[in-house]
């Protein structure tokens, strides 16, 4: 009898792999040779009771003033290659699990399986089109009603934050047409256009810079270093950023690949220097000269510096305080944001204290995307990257209070080490 109930079970699945050929697809890789496999075959069984519903187009669109989503891309072909195992699914409607492989004193491996809750989720299939239409899009129209915007791609290094905002490398070349940058940036031009705002007087300009180091570099004039200034009514300005009159959005993607060009080419450790830097453009309308509305769309560095304080090099760990300080900063602005909170404390970091703008007024919306490397190899970062997005939107749940304490013990055990090097 339940050598019967058995074979149903196997011959249930096998139709149910042939129905599905991305599970059929990981099956390939479900070899004896598969490092981890019995983690591989757990997470596998995990997936086949779970319903998937993935976002689509025709997905309404909610408005937040704050919006929090979360993106994991597809792994890649490095990670494939060595048939690293993927151990985030994204059911949809908002959630991510999180399949952390774990073993127990006696050796006995398992699953942490943990949830996360987003405003939106997108999978390893979503484009940058569908991720647009639910995070940026909805804020374009802001800058249109005088108010200020800014939308943050976090992550660690390669987990998807240039591919988004910027467009697709390969090799040298920026295929910057297809990135939120852009895709904004044509939304803008679309609404220009439109009869009530056509009226309006309004011109749009184009900023890029990059903050490294607590040092602001302008990405649009050869990275000339520029100094941040507060005047008597705490207005902050960034002295001589290069503001480009722009007339459409050809040109506009001309400013994003020159400045992402100087920003690669810089050095000769070009790309870790561009993870370890916050890139910043801005999409400016003014009225007669005066600011009407602004746009800031940023390029987070990457956050796996944030805990990796293993290095002896001084550079290193000036880079790691800055960025920790940075991060820590933004989340409590974002934080203080939520809560409607009189004081924010955007003096905390240059990232925050140039963004101050776009923290005030009754008129402004933010979206923080989280980007997720889906391989095992990535999992610690993975969780921190969680953590950090999930707080600032969700303070009211218990076993947030948890992890963020850990969070903080580990900014503050981070931030000691880089403190007794130096000394
Ligand atoms: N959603 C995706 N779909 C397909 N490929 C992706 C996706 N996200 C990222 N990639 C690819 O993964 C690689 C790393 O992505 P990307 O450079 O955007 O990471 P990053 O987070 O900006 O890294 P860094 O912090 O080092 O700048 C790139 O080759 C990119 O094309």
């Amino acid at each position: 009898m339940s050598q019967v109930s058995e074979m149903n079970k196997m011959a249930n699945k096998r139709l149910s792999l042939a129905k599905n050929p991305e599970a059929q697809k990981r099956g390939k890789f479900g070899d004896a040779s598969r490092p981890n496999k019995q983690f591989y075959q757990m997470i596998e069984e995990y997936r086949e009771t779970l319903e998937k519903v993935p976002m689509s187009l025709s997905d309404p669109v909610k408005p937040h003033r704050i919006c929090v989503c979360v993106r994991k891309r597809p792994l890649n072909k490095k990670e494939l290659a060595k048939k690293e195992i993927d151990v985030v699914t994204i059911p949809g409607n908002g959630a991510l699990l999180l399949h952390e492989p774990k073993q127990k004193v006696d050796l006995t491996k398992y699953l942490e399986n943990q949830t996360f809750h987003f405003d939106y989720s997108f999978d390893e299939d979503a484009t940058n089109d569908l991720v647009y239409r639910f995070t940026a899009k909805p804020l374009v129209k802001t800058i249109f009603e005088g108010g200020m915007a800014t939308c943050f791609a976090y992550g660690q290094t390669g987990s998807g934050k240039t591919h988004t905002m910027g467009g697709d490398f390969s090799g040298k070349s920026q295929n910057s047409s297809k990135g939120i940058y852009a895709l904004a940036a044509q939304d803008v031009f679309t609404l220009l256009r439109q009869k009530r705002y056509a009226d309006m007087d309004l011109c749009p300009y184009v900023t890029f810079f990059e903050i490294y180091n607590g040092k602001v570099f302008d990405l649009l004039n050869k990275k000339a270093k520029l100094r941040v200034l507060e005047d008597e009514k705490q207005q902050v300005n960034v002295v001589g950023l290069q503001e480009v009159p722009v007339s459409s959005v050809d040109d506009v993607i001309k400013m994003i690949e020159r400045g992402s060009a100087c920003r690669t080419s810089g050095q000769t450790f070009a790309n870790a220097s561009s993870s370890r830097s916050h890139a910043v453009l801005q999409v400016i309308l003014r009225r007669r000269n005066f600011l009407h509305g602004k746009f800031s769309l940023v390029d987070l560095a990457g956050n796996e510096r944030g805990t990796d304080v293993s290095s002896n090099d001084r550079h290193t760990i000036v880079e790691t305080a800055e960025i920790n300080r940075s991060l820590l900063a933004l989340k409590e602005c974002i934080r203080s944001l939520g809560q409607n909170s009189e004081h924010i404390p955007f003096r905390m970091s240059k990232l925050t204290q140039v963004l101050r703008d776009s923290f005030i007024g009754e008129n402004s919306r933010t979206c923080m995307i989280a980007m997720i490397s889906p391989g095992m190899n990535s999992c610690e970062y993975t969780l921190n990257t969680l953590r950090y997005s999930v707080l600032p939107a969700f303070e009211a749940i218990s076993q947030v209070s948890e992890m963020e304490e850990r969070f903080y013990e580990e900014l503050k055990v981070c931030s000691f080490l880089c403190f007794l090097r130096f000394v």
